[in-house]
Formats: structure tokens, sequence, C-alpha cells
């Protein structure tokens, strides 16, 4: 069966073992038998990993997406993307130009975070994939970040967008219908399931309500 990308992002996981109570290997594990349809390793912030062990991560969490048909997703760092081959790269405003990101990946995923239709409408015509939109709610895990959007951004997007956009930013359980019904293709949280005693069923849960 062949899925396509927008059905591949509706429950889009963002993690790094900073964000994990537990070993993120086994967070990943549960978060896709909850109903994870895509990851995104997201190694950064104060107490990250770095060198060879986050090179050791990296690859075991791309195996366990693989054997689970998960596309792995690789934040920032295209050099490592290139390196373990994952499926794509996520890219915001502040990193690397996008023409330059698609020019070295190729045909592999490219995930661009965009706040205003400005940065949605350039982000489409240099090749972006799909779009990341927020922070949608208020969030604590990333310090560095623009004001709350609400997920009207996202209806105001629709006019002119068509790849698929998934909301970020403080999305939980009880926020994931109305980032839907404003038109995103599926919400990306970090928290909502990495800090839940149990992966699986946080990830279930959000899922029943996509
Ligand atoms: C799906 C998704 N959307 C947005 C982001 C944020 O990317 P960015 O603005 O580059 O911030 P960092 O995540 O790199 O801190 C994302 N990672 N994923
Ligand atoms: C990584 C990230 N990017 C954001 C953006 O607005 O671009 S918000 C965010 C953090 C999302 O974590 P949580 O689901 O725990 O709120
Ligand atoms: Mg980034």
């Amino acid at each position: 069966m062949i899925t396509s990308l927008k059905e591949k992002l509706k429950l889009y996981f963002v993690m790094g073992s900073s964000n994990c109570k537990q070993d993120p290997r086994y967070v990943l594990r549960e978060a896709i038998e909850g109903g994870v349809t895509m990851y995104q390793f997201r190694e950064k912030g104060d107490k990250c990993i770095t060198g060879q062990i986050r090179l050791g991560l990296a690859k075991d969490l791309q195996r366990i997406c693989k054997d689970n048909g998960v596309p792995f997703i690789v934040n920032d760092d295209v050099d490592l993307a290139m390196e373990i081959d994952a499926d794509g790269v996520h890219i915001g405003q502040e990193d690397q130009p996008i023409e330059n990101v698609r020019t070295i990946i190729g045909e592999k995923i490219l995930g661009v975070s965009a706040h205003t239709m400005e940065e949605a409408n350039i982000a489409v015509q240099k090749g972006a994939d799909y779009l990341g939109v927020g922070p949608m709610y208020r969030t604590t895990t990333k310090s560095d970040i623009r004001e709350v959007q609400g997920p009207k951004v996202i209806n105001q997007m629709r006019s002119c967008i068509t790849i698929p956009i998934v909301g970020i930013g403080g999305i939980d359980e009880s926020r994931v219908k109305e980032v839907i019904r404003n038109g995103a293709d599926g919400v990306a949280v970090i928290s909502a399931i990495s800090q839940s005693t149990s992966p699986r069923l946080a990830a279930r849960y959000l899922s029943e309500k996509l």
C-alpha cells in the first residue's frame, strides 16, 4: 500500500533524548505502537547528547522507524541526514537556506517551518514538501520561539497553500480537533507523548482525535 505524505504527517512525533522521561528507544517504540505516523530526530538543547553517542542513538531510532514503516526525519542537521540516509530533513527560518538543502537532499522529504503567509509561500516556491506551523499554543518545550499564532494562521494559509501543513506547539489531546478543523493535515507533538508515563496510550489518544 502506498501511503501519501499527507497521511504520514497525521501524527508526527518530534523528540530527542532530553525530551524523554524514559529511554528514547522505548519511547519511540511505544509511540509507534500507539499510532505515530512520522518521526523527527530533534537532539538539541542544553542537555542534548553529542558525537558518537548522538550518532548511535540516531541510528537506533532510525532502525525502529524502518522496522515499522515510519519515515525518519532529521531536524536541522542535513549532514547527519545524508550520512545515515534518513528519509528527510526539517529546517526552520533560522537554519540553512531552503534551496541549498533541497539541492543537497535531492528527493528526500523536506519540511520547513513557516509562521506567516509570506514564509509559507516562499517555502513552497523553494521546494518544501510540507510546512510546520507554530506555535499553535503556549509551550515550554522550546525557548527560542515566536509569538503564539493559534490555529487560525493555518486557516489563512489554506487559501493558497496546497502542500501538507502540520500544526506544532503546545498541542495535546484536547487541542487536536481545533488544529485539524482549521485546515491542518496533522499535528506535530513533543511533550504530549514524550513526557507521558505511557507514550503508547498518549499516542493512541491523540490518534483517536485525528
Ligand atoms: C514539524 C515541525 N515544525 C516546526 C519545527 C520547528 O523548527 P525550527 O523553527 O527550525 O526550530 P527547531 O525545532 O530547529 O528548534 C519542527 N522542528 N518541526
Ligand atoms: C519544536 C517546536 N517548534 C515549534 C514552533 O512553533 O515552530 S513549537 C516546538 C515545541 C513543540 O513541543 P510541544 O509539543 O511539547 O509543545
Ligand atoms: Mg531548526
